[in-house]
């Protein structure tokens, strides 16, 4: 149900290396989700000066002046088993939960953020088991600012736990009831007890944006102080937008000497946008879920915060993680959870690479950078061009013919064209529809010759 791999239907192009392919497959339907059924392939030649998709020609690199900038030296911290487990649907057994944390694992998180092991007994075992996989990326898990927390959590082997309290006038009166005094005497003796154990530690303010300003500085001021690894920013409504993110974070930057972490949800839209912005202005570390998944509709993707930074800063990011391995743990985290990976989703979205339009498919076909900003095989995936329908084009419909080994003039590729929009006028044409009107009509031609 969650297999969301390339669209069926559709013309398959591979084409910004050299010897690229061009394969063909003209329905387009919603439902299958499998390899084109008919990937009859052609050789296209190389077009001089494919600088590739996200190469140096884009204008938008971040610019050298912009000192603070951590876009191109950032750290995932996967929060999928614990923001995501907040997800209305989510309940993870130890099975998934062992299996979703070796394939971020494989695609080379920095650290995964695992539920506080004092939600539940099962969830303080699975915690445990899972610092015992003996994975690269750093295990962390998340707690209240209690001290009862804090005992249980450095007891189940994790490398950091991160630590989170509401700092809002709404969190202070009806979550806990605690003031700034009390927060900051309590933060500090959770971050000294688990530095004791030589085990990193952030500390987080939960709803960092409705917060007052000098009561975040201060007490972002006085852990820094005590040695903490981390300091966390929260928009735990989704609140905030590109522009307070920026202003926040980088008066941030200059009050503390640890690292930045950023949270962000996305009630408003803004979640990569913020975790983008956030690291331009000297955040150093951002928080992603599997799909986006998390309380309420979630927070960062970790495939679209991922196609984001790709796009910023190519070789880092592959260099860095393994995006082949992105439909892997989506597929997975998607079938856990009981959703479909949405039609839309960046990079492996149904037709993320699909192109329909006329216009656009002859400008493809010459050269994928002309309306792609990621390239499909990067990540494993395809590129595809639809034909069968009435906004296609001759230039389309011409690599079609020769994949098919159709001998026909510009002038009968223009004439079979209108053929195909003519009946797709009436009704979408399937690839076979589409190859069959090709065929008889190089045959007429043929015949007529004859
Ligand atoms: C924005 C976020 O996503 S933060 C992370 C949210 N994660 C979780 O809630 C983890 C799962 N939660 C749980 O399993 C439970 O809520 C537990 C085990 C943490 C606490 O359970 P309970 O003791 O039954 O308390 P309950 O959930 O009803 O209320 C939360 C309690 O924590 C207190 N609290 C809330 N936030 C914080 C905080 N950041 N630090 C310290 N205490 C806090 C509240 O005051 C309340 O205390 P109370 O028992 O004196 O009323
Ligand atoms: O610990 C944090 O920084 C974030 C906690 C959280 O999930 C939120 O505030 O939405
Ligand atoms: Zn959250």
């Amino acid at each position: 149900m969650c297999d969301h791999s390339d669209p069926g239907a559709t013309q398959k192009v591979n084409g910004a290396a050299p010897e690229t392919h061009v394969g063909i497959d003209t329905s387009m339907s919603l439902g299958s989700n499998g390899a084109p059924a008919n990937g009859a392939e052609v050789r296209r030649q190389p077009h001089l000066g494919d600088t590739g998709n996200a190469g140096n020609v884009q204008p938008f690199n971040s610019r050298y002046s912009d000192f603070l900038s951590n876009v191109s030296n950032f750290k995932i911290i996967e929060s999928t088993l614990r923001e995501g487990e907040q997800f209305a649907n989510a309940f993870f057994d130890t099975e998934t939960k062992i299996k979703i944390a070796k394939a971020l694992d494989k695609f080379g998180v920095d650290c995964i953020e695992l539920t506080s092991p004092a939600a539940s007994e099962q969830s303080r075992k699975d915690c445990e088991a899972i610092c015992k996989l003996g994975l690269k990326t750093k295990v962390i898990t998340h707690i209240r600012c209690h001290m009862d927390d804090a005992r249980i959590a450095v007891e189940t082997g994790v490398d950091g736990v991160d630590v989170v309290m509401g700092t809002s006038k709404f969190l202070r009166e009806y979550s806990h009831g605690k003031d700034m005094t009390y927060i900051t005497k309590t933060a500090i003796e959770v971050i000294q007890f688990v530095k004791s154990k030589g085990i990193e530690i952030r500390f987080s303010t939960e709803d960092s944006f409705r917060s007052d300003l000098v009561d975040l500085l201060s007490i972002y001021q006085a852990v820094d102080k005590v040695g903490v690894n981390r300091v966390g920013i929260a928009d735990t409504v989704g609140v905030a937008n590109p522009r307070q993110v920026y202003d926040l974070v980088r008066t941030l930057r200059g009050v503390v000497g640890c690292d930045i972490e950023c949270h962000f949800h996305n009630d408003t839209g803004c979640a990569i946008a913020n975790a983008y912005t956030a690291l331009e202005a000297g955040a150093t570390h951002v928080d992603t879920s599997v799909l986006g998944i998390g309380e309420r509709n979630g927070i960062p993707s970790l495939g679209g915060f991922i196609a984001r930074m790709y796009t910023a800063d190519r070789e880092y990011v592959m260099s860095k993680y393994n995006l082949k391995a992105l439909r892997e743990v989506e597929n997975l985290v998607a079938e856990a959870v009981q959703i479909q990976v949405p039609f839309n989703n960046y990079v492996t979205g149904y037709c993320a690479f699909t192109h329909k339009a006329g216009i656009h498919a002859k400008a493809i076909l010459a050269n994928p950078s002309t309306y792609e900003i990621i390239r499909p095989e990067d990540f494993g995936m395809s590129r595809y061009v639809s034909i069968g329908h009435r906004l296609t084009g001759w230039n389309a419909v011409k690599s079609r013919c020769e994949q098919l080994e159709l001998d026909l003039t510009e002038e009968q590729v223009k004439e079979a064209t209108a053929a195909i929009k003519k009946l797709a006028d009436v009704r979408e044409q399937t690839m076979e529809d589409v190859d069959r009107i090709l065929r008889n009509y190089a045959r007429s031609i043929e015949a007529s010759a004859a």
